[in-house]
């Protein structure tokens, strides 16, 4: 495993992102495939597509991959209530600007001139710098607001309707200008299903759950959780989630029940009421409605992945900041 200082935080600056050194960004040999990849597309001039179920780590591999791209960083992210104009820009009025001419003092000269006001949104400044547009859940937005993006992907054009009476109604996309997108595919509600026209014209690479290497390092990076700690939490999630029942958890349970414990001083054992507690809560999604003869079976499901994978409880009493548990051996 390498941690490297590359990125995985950023700063927005005038709707800039500038990707920013981060200790905490995990490069598996799993994480730096993928990376390799889409950095080969990107060369190549198409746009790479990072699609997958929630928590799977696209958003984060988008950034890292824009910080090794190098360019600056315009982020988009998907909305429903979009239009075209918020990807490109719109007109926003008039200025009026007149002169008034009294050198003769008996000769007045007015004279006046309407010019329409345009400013670009993200996609058009992107586009006109040779940025690198991130575009995460674009298949929030609606299809024919991404429509605009045909033209950008495939011939380095935009379409700016709402120039065209100022003559610019097209302009040239920078040759620098590079885009990656994320989506989650399994998810129905606010998404829209993306036109096969657009998804044509970038490179889809699936990502899925990350091996458990990647799972243990980011889930240690994530947290101050001992590594071998940090392994039980890890195979409880992945367990669970090879259940007869599929859970679909990603890699933020994990990372938030290490987090939760390492705050309190916790650690992981079989027995320790409140860690079983946290599980069910932080593991609760969708396995709580598992039900056998019209009961919740998801308590003892959780006991037993936790009875199998993690040491009991030991003699001592546990301590946490906020209260002493009882030991049950
Ligand atoms: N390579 C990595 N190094 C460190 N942390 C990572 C890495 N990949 C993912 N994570 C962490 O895993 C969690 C989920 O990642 P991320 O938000 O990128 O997933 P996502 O697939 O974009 O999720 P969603 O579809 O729900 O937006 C985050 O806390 C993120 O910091």
């Amino acid at each position: 495993m390498i941690k490297q200082n590359t990125v995985s935080h950023y700063t927005v600056e005038d709707d800039l992102v500038v990707p920013e050194a981060s200790d905490h960004f995990v490069l598996t040999s799993y994480v730096k495939d993928i990376i390799d990849r889409a950095l080969v597309y990107l060369h190549a001039g198409y746009p790479v597509h990072f699609a997958g179920p929630s928590g799977t780590g696209k958003t984060t591999l988008a950034f890292h991959l824009a910080a090794q791209w190098g360019r600056p960083v315009t982020l988009l992210q998907g909305n429903e209530e979009f239009v075209s104009s918020d990807l490109t820009g719109k007109d926003i009025g008039y200025r009026k600007s007149s002169l008034v001419d009294n050198y003769i003092h008996s000769v007045l000269k007015t004279e006046e001139q309407m010019n329409r006001m345009w400013v670009d949104n993200r996609l058009t400044t992107a586009c006109r710098n040779g940025d690198m547009l991130i575009y995460d859940e674009f298949n929030r937005s609606k299809a024919e607001t991404n429509n605009v993006l045909l033209s950008v992907l495939s011939e380095g054009i935009l379409n700016l309707p709402g120039l065209r009476g100022a003559g610019e109604g097209y302009m040239d996309v920078h040759s620098s200008f590079r885009a990656i997108f994320t989506s989650n595919p399994e998810e129905y509600a606010g998404t829209h299903k993306t036109q096969d026209a657009l998804m044509d014209r970038m490179i889809t690479i699936n990502i899925g759950l990350a091996d458990r290497d990647t799972e243990l390092q980011i889930l240690h990076a994530r947290s101050d959780l001992e590594l071998n700690e940090s392994a039980y939490i890890v195979d409880i999630v992945r367990e669970l989630r090879g259940n007869e029942h599929e859970t679909k958890h990603g890699l933020r349970a994990g990372i938030a029940i290490a987090n939760i414990l390492s705050l309190q001083g916790m650690k992981p054992r079989y027995g320790d009421k409140l860690f079983h507690s946290i599980c069910y809560d932080v593991l609760s999604m969708e396995t709580a409605k598992i039900q056998r003869a019209g009961h919740s079976i998801f308590h003892e499901m959780v006991d037993d992945v936790i009875r199998k994978i993690c040491p009991p409880v030991g003699p001592a009493t546990i301590k946490t900041s906020t209260q002493k548990m009882k030991v049950v051996e």
